[in-house]
């Protein structure tokens, strides 16, 4: 997507074999990249958050791969690149995915040939994220054309957290098809949950359709539910970080919240999701490992000072704990459906095989 009339994608290879990301941690306040070097680089990059959202976890995680095999191609330092990467966020099966198919490639290979082997596989993660992130747009924009005829005026969307090209290495996926509809100059609105506590509705969703030029509004996480009882919301899309066998999501935290209001409401709400995310190998979203984080992210809050500078401020009650669960669990019945790059399916496991039987 585009910043500043520039397109950029998520992540993207330097001449000298280094990887450059958009930092995250400085949006909306501060477009930056950082230059990755090596495995260590990638998965403090992951645990610390300067890249986020499933499927780029998963891509630069790839890369962490390629760097380990450049310094040393044994299968030892294989098998710790593997377990030094895939022990950065839990949630998100992505990284589990990606860290596989590193693995098929890399394990049957010469230690002469495992270092150009892992940086191609790794651009082909990076490559075929992009295309299944535009089907996954152009299977929901079919739904969204269908919830646009039904009404007249505005399509009322409403996104939690960012699933957007951020979280991708481009077009997103429960943006993709608000990318597209507007593109196509579909009379679309997005609200934008904050996303507490690290407010990546506000920061990144907000940036992302703000410099796409896509009509959105920022609203507090708690605004949702009201704004449905109004009519305000005509649907819900959002991404997710792992979908088990049975159709449940887990997606960052508060889903699971707006899944029910919306359900209350009889607003539908869609999961939108590439292959990488399925996790056919476990039956229940009660299953998922749910990632805790530090509380601080909770108690304190980075933002802009009127001169441009950076503040982090405390704003909870001195000496008071925090919990900090990342994401929840909406269970499938509240799902209207999957929205995945092979179609729309069911949020269920005759939902799932059908699309996907080689799984
Ligand atoms: C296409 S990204 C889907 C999810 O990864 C996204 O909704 C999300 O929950 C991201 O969480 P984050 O903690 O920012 O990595």
């Amino acid at each position: 997507m585009k910043i500043h009339g520039k397109h950029y994608r998520t992540i993207w290879t330097r001449p000298d074999e280094t990887v450059e990301v958009i930092d995250q941690i400085k949006l909306p306040h501060r477009f930056e990249t950082v230059v990755l070097k090596s495995a260590e680089d990638c998965a403090e990059t992951i645990r610390n958050m300067t890249v986020r959202g499933a499927p780029l976890i998963g891509a630069t995680a790839a890369y962490g791969v390629a760097f380990a095999m450049k310094k040393d191609p044994s299968s030892k330092a294989l098998i710790s690149a593997l377990d030094l990467l895939g022990s950065t966020r839990p949630t998100a099966v992505n990284l589990k995915w990606a860290l596989k198919r590193m693995h098929d490639v890399l394990h049957a290979k010469t230690h002469g040939e495992r270092f150009a082997e892992a940086w191609a596989e790794a651009a082909a993660i990076c490559d075929e994220d992009v295309e299944v992130c535009r089907a996954i747009g152009a299977n929901g924009l079919k739904i969204f054309r269908e919830a646009a005829a039904k009404k007249q005026g505005t399509l009322n969307v409403l996104t939690h957290c960012n699933a957007g090209w951020l979280a991708t290495v481009d077009w997103g996926t429960a943006l993709a098809p608000i990318y597209m509809a507007y593109n196509e100059g579909m009379d679309i609105h997005v609200w934008v949950d904050e996303t507490r506590p690290r407010n990546q509705g506000a920061s990144l969703t907000a940036y992302e359709l703000g410099s796409h030029g896509v009509p959105h509004t920022i609203i507090a996480d708690n605004a949702g539910g009201h704004y449905m009882q109004h009519g305000k919301v005509d649907l819900c899309i959002v991404g997710t970080d792992r979908v088990t066998r049975n159709g449940d999501v887990a997606n960052k935290i508060g889903t699971y919240l707006k899944a029910l209001a919306a359900k209350d409401n009889g607003v539908p709400f869609y999961v939108a999701l590439p292959g990488s995310t399925l996790d056919m190998s476990l039956a229940h979203g009660s299953d998922i490992p749910i990632e805790e984080r530090s509380s601080d992210e909770l108690l304190k809050m980075t933002g802009r000072l009127p001169d441009g500078g950076l503040a982090t401020v405390e704003i909870a009650a001195p000496g008071s704990p925090g919990a900090n669960p990342a994401f929840d669990v909406t269970p499938a019945r509240l799902v209207t459906a999957l929205i995945t790059e092979r179609g729309v399916c069911e949020a269920s496991e005759a939902g799932l095989k059908g699309l996907y039987p080689d799984r």
